[in-house]
């Protein structure tokens, strides 16, 4: 097998790929707050532990925090949002202003990850906590739509991989499906917490025939990928980036995939890669090695994620600008990544198709036609040569 020799598709201005039609399948809801909302509630709620009350600051202050090298140190910024997410009505806030925030940023679908049980401190149940959540998605729904933008989210339950409420939370994801909940997911400390410790929690998934996504090939390589896959029944992989440890690309660009990297492109599995925070975590050590150019090219279904916008400092529009940057992606190859999520979301089929074909394909024609309007002087300039040349 060889890496296609097909040219990345041109150049983006970052309006381009805002107004672009974008699906995120990974983003945390507890590593996304505006930072001036963290002041305000944790003001509210006496919260005393906050690096900085400025707002501008305790933004960058995150990112900083996390650009250690090191998951472990990237998810002890955590403290702080969660510390501020502990009422119905903090929670719904976060999350209405998540769902505005994406749908500004041209986000159309989402799905949304936390972990209900680092949101009990302040009595609430667990259920309570995921009402909360999805009513403030739906406000969040609401408030877009009233200025002009559409955007659906849906909600992944995550259980904290070195905990052991695993199994209660599956149950949840299993008994809120038709409520706002489209999936399960594992966090947290990937080395040393294997995600076969919560095989109780995905064999009731299995049963019930519902979505499972596990972050796996962050921190650690191809055991943690193996055992999410094959043996807790991984539909989608967060991150999965360290799937490279299986494929061999010689000096000629020959590609020789491992048995284990062939079944997860076989099987199109998605691999929801987010590309500054393994920067920030040291799975990846810079754009330009980021491992999405060649899984693209070997066309494995992956997609684009922000992971953590706040933690991250980053928008679904910044990361595909840098990748643009870098690998001079132009709209066929963010159509082709904003397809590839759709497909692999966990929403029925026929909601997918319509959500591809009604909203995503016509966003990325419209955005073309725009283009041809917008073309540089010097090609204008080409493309009316003929007509010029018919004299006047
Ligand atoms: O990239 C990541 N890898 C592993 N765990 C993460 C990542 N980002 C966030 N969390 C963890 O997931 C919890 C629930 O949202 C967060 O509190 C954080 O601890
Ligand atoms: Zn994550």
């Amino acid at each position: 097998m060889h890496l296609s020799d097909k040219p990345s598709s041109g150049t983006l201005d970052r309006e381009q790929i805002r107004q672009a039609p974008k699906v995120l399948l990974h983003d945390h809801l507890d590593g996304g707050l505006r930072p001036a909302t963290i002041v305000e509630l944790a003001r509210d709620a006496g919260y005393q532990g906050l690096p900085t009350s400025d707002p501008a600051r305790l933004g960058a202050w995150f990112r900083d925090a996390a650009d250690s090298g090191s998951l472990e140190r990237y998810l002890e910024t955590f403290a702080h949002t969660c510390a501020v997410m502990q009422t119905r009505e903090a929670l719904h806030r976060v999350a209405a202003e998540a769902a505005e925030d994406l749908a500004a940023d041209g986000v159309v679908y989402a799905e949304i990850r936390y972990a209900p049980e680092q949101h009990l401190e302040g009595g609430l149940g667990l259920e309570q906590v995921i009402e909360a959540v999805n009513d403030g998605f739906r406000e969040g729904e609401r408030r877009a739509a009233a200025a002009g933008r559409t955007i659906r989210v849906g909600t992944l339950l995550t259980a904290m991989r070195h905990a052991d409420r695993s199994r209660e939370i599956a149950e949840l994801a299993v008994a809120y499906r038709d409520s706002g909940v489209v999936g399960f997911d594992i966090a947290g400390a990937e080395a040393g917490n294997p995600p076969g410790r919560h095989a109780d929690a995905f064999d009731h998934l299995r049963a019930a025939g519902s979505h499972v996504t596990i972050h796996a090939g962050e921190a650690v390589g191809l055991p943690s990928i193996q055992e999410a896959v094959q043996r807790c029944g991984a539909h989608r992989l967060g991150h999965g980036v360290r799937i490279t440890e299986d494929i061999t690309v010689a000096a000629d660009g020959s590609v020789t995939l491992g048995r284990l990297a062939s079944y997860i492109r076989d099987q199109r599995i998605a691999l929801e890669v987010c590309p500054t925070s393994n920067l920030q975590t040291g799975a990846a050590a810079s754009y330009a090695e980021h491992p999405i150019d060649l899984l693209r090219r070997l066309k494995f279904r992956v997609c684009v994620n922000t992971d953590n916008r706040l933690v991250s400092g980053t928008t679904m529009t910044q990361e595909f600008g840098h990748l643009a940057d870098t690998f001079g992606y132009g709209l066929d190859d963010m159509e082709w990544f904003t397809v590839n999520a759709m497909k692999s979301a966990f929403l029925p089929f026929d909601e997918r198709l319509a959500l591809i074909h009604q909203v995503i394909r016509p966003g990325y024609a419209q955005l073309r036609t725009q283009g041809l309007s917008r073309l540089p002087a010097a090609w204008a300039a080409t493309g009316t040569a003929a007509t010029a040349a018919v004299p006047a």
